[in-house]
């Protein structure tokens, strides 16, 4: 058996973040290296705008966007290049969010080709998956996600190279979350995939979890077989909180 991936605590700031927010990362890294975050690897994924600055600041915090476009370059007015993040400082991308989904009509197909764009640049993709209230509802959580994560992931994934987050829809930026024992059942159907798909790999890519992590809830999440850390959305917005997330590895 492979050994325990190394827990991943990732910071998901979305479309919040001026200049004076590169204070709450400064704050992060410094938190990260008292210690606070233990065994943890961090990362912070801040909006495009802030990476270069970022990346002057983060210490040992790694840095990551929160999309790309699957092309190297060209006539894609607003969009951003894979090469373009990594020529930053990134060293991680986040696609597929929901958000980028249902914003953008994003489709498995796409965001798949942005997985292989951010290897291509040498980034390794955070695939985003998760149902809606109403495919949870209808019973379709596992046959969805089974779809996305066939669909959305490339060939050729590696622990390196990709990480999963289950974002159940419902549960982002609600306060609401599933039950561990929901968690555990997602969690582990992604594990058996990943291995049915990547062999030994498979057995160590990560698998986040992401949707109202907050301090209180994240030993509780954290603990859940399978659940190798967290996509944190509005609680990575602020040091205090994100390191109290992270301090479940410390
Ligand atoms: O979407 C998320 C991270 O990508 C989760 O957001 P919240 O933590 O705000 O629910």
């Amino acid at each position: 058996m492979p050994s325990r991936p190394r827990p991943l605590v990732a910071g998901n700031w979305k479309m919040n973040g001026l200049l004076a927010s590169l204070a709450e990362l400064v704050a992060i890294r410094d938190g990260v290296a008292e210690g606070r975050a233990g065994e943890a690897e961090v990362v912070i994924c801040p909006p495009a705008t802030l990476i270069a600055l970022a990346n002057d600041v983060r210490g040992t915090v790694g840095i990551g966007g929160q999309d790309c476009h699957p092309a190297l370059a060209g006539a894609h007015t607003g969009d951003l290049s894979a090469e373009m993040l990594a020529d930053l400082g990134a060293t991680y991308v986040i696609v597929g969010h929901s958000e980028r989904r249902a914003d953008h009509s994003e489709s498995d197909t796409l965001v798949r080709a942005k997985a292989q764009a951010a290897w291509r640049a040498g980034l390794s993709a955070i695939v985003c998956l998760g149902e809606t209230r109403e495919q949870r509802d209808a019973g379709l959580t596992i046959e969805l996600v089974g779809r996305q994560l066939q669909d959305s992931v490339p060939d050729g994934a590696t622990t390196t190279n990709l990480v999963i987050a289950y974002e159940p829809v419902w549960a982002i930026g609600t306060g609401l979350t599933p039950t561990t024992r929901d968690v555990a059942e997602v969690h582990a159907f992604i594990r058996e995939k990943l291995v049915a798909r990547f062999g030994e790999a498979g057995a160590a890519i990560r698998v986040l979890y992401g949707g109202s992590v907050k301090p209180d809830n994240a030993a509780e999440l954290m603990a859940v077989p399978n659940v190798d850390g967290a996509l944190v959305g509005g609680a990575s917005l602020e040091a205090k909180d994100f390191l109290a997330i992270a301090g479940v590895y410390a």
